[in-house]
């Protein structure tokens, strides 16, 4: 299941409190941002420290409303967090005191609905959809940063969201499960047709996981550009695909664009479409 997410004029603006005055001021976080995610598109979104990512993801999400603007998912209005859309968070926020298949029941439990043995099944089956089937009893201490992150997946996974939104899930990774998680990822992805909105720091990360790329520059936060990325992934698990010329071509093109993001945040610029 998957769902398509429209961004039309969005701006976002927050009160901040001035070091020299001391009076509130209006900081533009984002503005003019348009972006169509389609349905079952996986879209990475880079950008400067800074420029809006979280904001925008939260604004999809629901969690925020924009100060002008409009978000909709298959048409329908953004206006509060539901359950066709579910958060990813660096932070996984496991239950210390339940295992993993009780991490995931926990969010079945709140979102109703189902017998207890009903969310035990479902729970065991996302666990098994990211390769923990042999951790569902273990505490979260028992259990790596890597395990964690997979678990807080499966929780996102569990009641079945038509859009995943990731605030950089594998930051705190180290860079071989990292790697791993990125490859399980687009497995998962290609099974289940989920739209997924992936923000990372990483231009490595955003061009292997994304079929888009989209490169927001600051202050404001705007879309910049929005790169396609086609790499051939026939080869399957043996071919190291971040060695390919192709690879290293789109690396390029994104790092450039993100320089002169970096250099140029404080003039606004339009959007650029770069096939
Ligand atoms: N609640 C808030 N009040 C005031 N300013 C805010 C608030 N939330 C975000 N901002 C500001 O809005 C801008 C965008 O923040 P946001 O967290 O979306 O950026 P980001 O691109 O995700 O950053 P990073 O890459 O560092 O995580 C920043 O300048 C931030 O300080």
């Amino acid at each position: 299941m998957s769902s398509r997410i429209e961004l039309s004029g969005v701006r976002q603006t927050f009160q901040v409190r001035s070091d020299t005055d001391k009076q509130l001021h209006e900081f533009v976080a984002l503005e003019d941002v348009d972006l169509t995610i389609e349905a079952g598109e996986f879209i990475t979104l880079v950008g400067p420290s800074g420029c809006g990512k979280s904001t925008v993801l939260d604004l999809v999400a629901g969690l925020t409303r924009p100060t002008a603007g409009r978000l909709t998912a298959d048409g329908v209005e953004i206006t509060k967090p539901g359950l066709d859309r579910s958060v990813v968070f660096q932070q996984y926020t496991l239950l210390p005191w339940r295992t993993a298949v009780g991490n995931v029941e926990f969010a079945l439990e709140a979102k109703g609905g189902l017998s207890r043995s009903e969310r035990r099944e479902r729970a065991l089956e996302v666990l098994d959809l990211v390769g923990l089937t042999d951790f569902a009893d273990r505490h979260p201490h028992e259990l790596s940063g890597g395990m964690k992150q997979r678990v807080a997946i499966a929780r996102s996974l569990s009641y079945d969201p038509q859009v995943l939104l990731m605030d950089e899930p594998f930051g705190a990774l180290d860079a071989q499960t990292r790697e791993r998680l990125q490859e399980e990822l687009i497995g998962i992805w290609k099974r289940l047709g989920t739209t997924i909105v992936f923000i990372t720091h990483d231009i490595d990360e955003a061009v292997f996981l994304g079929q888009r790329v989209a490169v927001m520059s600051a202050r404001p936060g705007r879309i910049k550009a929005l790169v396609d990325i086609q790499l051939d992934r026939s080869g399957g698990a043996d071919v190291d695909i971040r060695s390919t010329p192709q690879f290293a071509h789109y690396r390029h093109e994104i790092w450039t664009l993100l320089r002169q993001a970096n250099r140029r945040s404080s003039t606004p610029e339009g959007v650029t479409q770069v096939a």
